[in-house]
């Protein structure tokens, strides 16, 4: 049965996305906005990304492909329509392009919409296919190159664009204009593939920002989430009434995160390594706050003062304490480490965690700790900033809870 009720038990099956012709419309003009700090080597990218998945099938991980599910998905009608009429009305396409656009994806099969819906199209790509008697406004004004579908880079980061809690999945609400369109896939994904025939909705795009590399499975019934950049307190606000009202947690922690790119997430400066145990930017250990939200009789949300993260954090979970690995680095070295998502690991079963090879301080210090440590390579897949937490979707662990 599919589902997580924690950030560490025995990783059975994941969603990844293995980079593809997406990474290859990044460009020097576009990057910034496309929410990549460099212009990747995509065959690099994708050699890391497949030792990657390599790193998890040799230890017994069921890898599911993200593009794989959404072409079979797309076999249902409503699921074509749903996502290319997302496409289409964006605002920057106009009725008069979005039909001729519409009668082109019409014509597609199912892995060449696929392909379309992930990597974008272009004005001179759709001419091409679809050449065009009398141009209108708005491919009159358009370059050749510029988009008709934005190409969709981030979807990579498949933490972000959708989050399992318990048996049901929080399709997300990501707030980054650059990302939207991703939960339009996945939310197809989830409702129209076989395969999650039949699960609940925890969450749904067109609700306030939630992303999911904001949420913390921090034990059976636990939930942290960050908010910052992306979660905005209204965000954290309906999760939490939500997870709370289905019974999938007795307590959500809101955790506030500097409003920065290098803490975009909560899963930036902290991921669980143990079922008591957390691996933190030091530079923010100590000064980490929570919040934390449980229902009360009335069916009103109860907020608590604040108080400090692990404390807050070890109460809800009902341990003595929750232990963060001191990497006992110095205040450069981690800011450096937390940049390259040395604290963005991707727990295999207790104890065992995937890391990027290049934070080897982090890494020495959590094998010191007694961590096993499968390290990946990352110098490319880095470049849109996220680690091996971020690039998974983890869709079944075993429970925790006997
Ligand atoms: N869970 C994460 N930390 N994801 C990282 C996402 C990185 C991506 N380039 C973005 O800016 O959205």
């Amino acid at each position: 049965m599919a589902g997580a009720d924690s950030e560490v038990g025995r990783l059975r099956t994941v969603m990844l996305h293995r980079p593809g012709h997406e990474l290859r419309r990044l460009t020097p003009r576009n990057n910034d906005r496309l929410l990549f700090d460099g212009i990747p080597w995509v065959d690099r990218a994708q050699d890391e990304h497949d030792a990657f998945a390599a790193a998890l099938t040799d230890r017994g991980v069921e890898v599911l492909y993200l593009a794989d599910l959404l072409r079979e998905a797309l076999t249902v009608p409503q699921a074509r329509h749903d996502t290319v009429e997302y496409a289409l009305g964006e605002p920057h396409v106009g009725d008069r392009l979005a039909s001729r656009a519409r009668a082109l994806l019409g014509d597609l099969d199912e892995a060449e919409l696929a392909e379309v819906l992930i990597s974008g199209l272009r004005h001179d790509e759709l001419s091409a296919r679809r050449p065009m008697l009398r141009p209108g406004v708005v491919s009159s004004l358009a370059s050749p190159e510029d988009f008709v579908i934005d190409p969709l880079p981030n979807l990579l980061f498949t933490r972000d664009s959708s989050a399992w809690v318990g048996p049901q999945v929080a399709v997300t609400s990501l707030a980054m204009p650059a990302r939207r369109r991703e939960t339009s896939l996945t939310k197809a994904i989830y409702q129209h593939h076989p395969r999650f025939a039949g699960t609940p909705l925890a969450y749904q795009p067109e609700l306030e920002h939630v992303e999911g590399g904001d949420v913390l499975l921090l034990a059976s019934g636990v939930v942290a989430v960050g908010t910052g950049e992306r979660t905005t307190p209204a965000g954290v606000e309906r999760l939490a009434g939500r997870l709370l009202r289905a019974g999938l947690a007795h307590t959500v922690l809101a955790v506030p995160i500097a409003q920065e790119r290098a803490t975009m997430h909560l899963d930036t400066v902290c991921t669980m390594v143990d079922v008591d145990a957390i691996v933190m930017y030091p530079n923010v250990a100590h000064s980490l706050q929570a919040l934390a939200i449980t229902l009360n009789g009335e069916d009103v949300l109860r907020v608590d003062a604040a108080g400090p993260f692990l404390d807050v954090a070890a109460r809800a979970m009902g341990i003595e304490r929750l232990h963060v690995l001191d990497t006992g680095l110095d205040p450069v070295t981690a800011e450096r480490e937390q940049w390259d998502d040395g604290n963005n690991t991707l727990a295999l079963a207790p104890r065992v965690a995937v890391a990027y090879e290049r934070n080897s301080e982090t890494n020495t210090r959590l094998e010191a700790a007694g961590i096993e440590v499968v390290a990946i390579a990352g110098s490319e897949l880095g470049s849109g900033r996220g680690g091996p937490r971020c690039m998974s979707c983890p869709i079944e662990r075993d429970s925790l809870t006997p």
